[in-house]
């Protein structure tokens, strides 16, 4: 068995008197989707902080390719090769939907899978060669039509998925997506699980995603982490979540259908 991408190690943070995650032991294998669901305020969106460099954690560590990044800055976990999305949209909002992408792109990676997929002329280069590789991202998200609009004009869609085009233009190993679907309608987000299947096929992607819609997180994730009150309470497939007790008792009432 492969070694884990990502690994995380007994890791907590406090805020005052607050220990908002606490112990929390995770790990991501290369090209797994995993999920990471809760209630309000269980810590999901801290452990992304923490695992971005936005928050130093007070307890623990984090193992990313093989190396501690612990307190790492998030400009560096990103070259490093972590991207993510944001829970409410951090868009630019007054540059094109091209421009988005190019910032992201700029310098931070080498997609010889992007030419691969598209066949992107050899010959490109420098900021003729960025351009085509940021239309290229826009395209399989179906953002090409839009390259020219302001971001804050696109639908409220469509800037979601803008924002996870832009996280994978910085060339990521391990992509986190907090809430992706969060605000769409059913039709835009069975398309948006699409996409993510498809991107983490193509870009040989691991995925960690926060999400409250139980239908795309059952549906696409392979593994499934629980988080309560800043502590993992369970850790498994999705059968296996839906009929864990704590998880029930604590966060899916009932029953869930998919
Ligand atoms: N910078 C901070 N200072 C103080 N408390 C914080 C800070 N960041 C997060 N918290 C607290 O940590 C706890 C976990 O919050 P977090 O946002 O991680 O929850 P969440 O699981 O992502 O919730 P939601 O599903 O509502 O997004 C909350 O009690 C929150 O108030």
């Amino acid at each position: 068995m492969s070694e884990a991408l990502l690994k995380v190690d007994n890791l907590g943070i406090t805020f005052g008197g607050l220990k908002a995650v606490q112990k929390v032991d995770m790990y991501i294998n290369p090209g797994e989707l995993v999920g990471l669901i809760g209630p309000n305020g269980a810590g999901k969106t801290t452990t992304f902080n923490m695992l971005t460099g936005v928050y130093t954690p007070t307890e623990g560590n984090i193992t990313f390719n093989g190396k501690s990044i612990n307190g790492l800055d998030p400009y560096k976990v990103t070259r490093g090769g972590i991207s993510r999305t944001f829970q409410n949209i951090r868009l630019f909002k007054e540059l094109s939907v091209l421009d988005n992408v190019k910032v992201a792109n700029h310098g931070l990676a080498k997609h010889n899978l992007l030419s691969s997929i598209f066949r992107l002329p050899s010959h490109f280069k420098g900021e003729s060669k960025m351009e085509e590789e940021s239309l290229a991202f826009l395209k399989i998200f179906g953002l090409d039509v839009y390259k020219n609009e302001l971001a804050k004009n696109l639908p409220y869609g469509m800037q979601r998925r803008l924002e996870i085009a832009r996280a994978l233009a910085a060339g990521p190993k391990l992509l986190l997506l907090d809430e992706p679907a969060a605000g769409m309608n059913p039709q835009e987000t069975y398309d948006l699980m699409e996409l993510i299947a498809f991107i983490r096929k193509e870009f040989n992607l691991s995925i960690l995603l926060i999400e409250h819609d139980m239908h795309l997180v059952m549906g696409i994730c392979e593994r499934i982490y629980v988080l309560d009150h800043g502590q993992l309470i369970a850790e498994g497939s999705p059968a296996e979540i839906r009929a864990n007790p704590k998880v029930i008792e604590a966060y899916l009432g009932e029953e869930v259908t998919v």
